[in-house]
């Protein structure tokens, strides 16, 4: 039987994450080897030359599974008809910029971008927010479009995830297959909390296995919090195929869910669960089956992981005070 194939928006599709993205979700790797696709590129005017040049080179793949490429500056006619949102253009923080100014310009973004979604999207379209404040601006999005179901909008913090557990696996000798059940809480961003103590190195308990306190507080956390800058300061540009490569990975674990016994950790509107407030897009342990994603329930919160979460949340309800202060949302 011929599949339909499933149209794929991406926007900032010429920039260095869209470069890195868009090969791997025509070769099969966002949805799965025998999912066709057809892709939707959304971009400001400037960047549709380039866009096009990509385009270029993905006809030059001839994917087997890529039925289309359509290349838009408005964001109506670019999320017509789309099954999954990659929300990745976003407006970098520029000299002497200060947050606030950051959220409004980002709001300039993704309020119209929620408002096209909301419009013409596909009634099962599932966003992943990348763009950067990415919990901030997947809830602009959300607020923008009232007619989709909240839990559609989600924001990646899988970068997060993966990188804490290549941290953990490099600590402790294990590989990365070994370790499960891995959590990051909160905000993609400095504030995060990566927790290891519900998780597990070849089945025994992660805190356990690493028994060094120290090394978690003063060395793990702040190496995943700050990892983002560390890369800029390396490579004298944002992680790209890392972070397209956790784009990849949250968009496939959601849509074919999670592996028996283990979780991922997805920014996703909170429903209250552990504390955090209801509505603000948060990251928090979540298993995926068919499509759907759930939080992880009845975990221990101990007093170390307790304030590091509260922290991160802080942070969240500021940013959601501000951008509703600049009438966003
Ligand atoms: N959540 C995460 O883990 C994570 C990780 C890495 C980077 N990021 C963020 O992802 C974003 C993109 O990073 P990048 O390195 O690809 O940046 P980039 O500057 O290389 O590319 C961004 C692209 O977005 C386009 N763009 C800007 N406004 C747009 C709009 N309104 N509609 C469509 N396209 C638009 C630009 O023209 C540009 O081509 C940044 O905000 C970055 O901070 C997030
Ligand atoms: O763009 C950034 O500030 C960093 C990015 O969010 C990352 O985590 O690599």
């Amino acid at each position: 039987m011929t599949r339909t194939p499933v149209n794929v928006t991406v926007t900032g599709a010429a920039g260095q994450i869209g470069y890195a993205l868009l090969f791997r979700i025509a070769s099969g790797h966002l949805l799965g080897a025998d999912v066709p696709v057809k892709l939707r590129l959304l971009e400001i005017p400037q960047g549709v030359k380039a866009a096009e040049g990509t385009a270029m080179e993905l006809d030059d793949c001839a994917f087997p599974l890529l039925k289309g490429i359509d290349i838009f500056d408005d964001p109506n006619k670019g999320f017509e008809g789309a099954n999954i949102g990659l929300l990745v253009g976003a407006r970098p923080r520029g000299p002497g910029m200060e947050r606030g100014d950051l959220l409004a310009a980002n709001g300039g973004i993704f309020k119209p971008q929620g408002q096209a979604i909301n419009a013409h999207a596909a009634d099962d379209i599932k966003v992943l927010v990348v763009g950067n404040p990415a919990n901030t601006n997947a809830l602009i999005a959300q607020q923008s479009a009232p007619d989709v179901p909240a839990e559609r909008f989600t924001a990646m913090t899988r970068l997060d995830h993966n990188r804490a557990l290549t941290q953990l696996a490099q600590k402790t000798g294990a590989s990365v297959e070994d370790i499960k059940r891995l959590t990051i809480w909160g905000n993609h961003s400095a504030t995060q909390y990566p927790d290891i103590f519900h998780a597990e190195v070849a089945g025994k308990n992660a805190a356990e296995a690493v028994n060094d306190e120290a090394w978690l507080a003063d060395t793990f956390i702040p190496t995943v919090a700050k990892r983002g800058a560390a890369i800029i300061d390396a490579r004298g540009a944002s992680s790209a195929a890392s972070a397209a490569n956790a784009a990849i990975d949250h968009v496939h674990t959601w849509v074919n869910g999670t592996a028996a016994g283990n979780w991922t950790s997805m920014g996703i509107p909170s429903d209250g669960s552990y504390g955090v407030p209801e509505g603000l897009i948060s990251s928090f342990p979540v298993t995926c089956t068919d499509g759907t994603y759930e939080i992880v329930q009845g975990l221990e919160i101990n007093d170390f992981s307790r304030g590091r979460i509260d922290a991160s949340v802080k942070e969240l309800s500021e940013e959601r005070d501000a951008v509703r202060e600049l009438g966003l949302i």
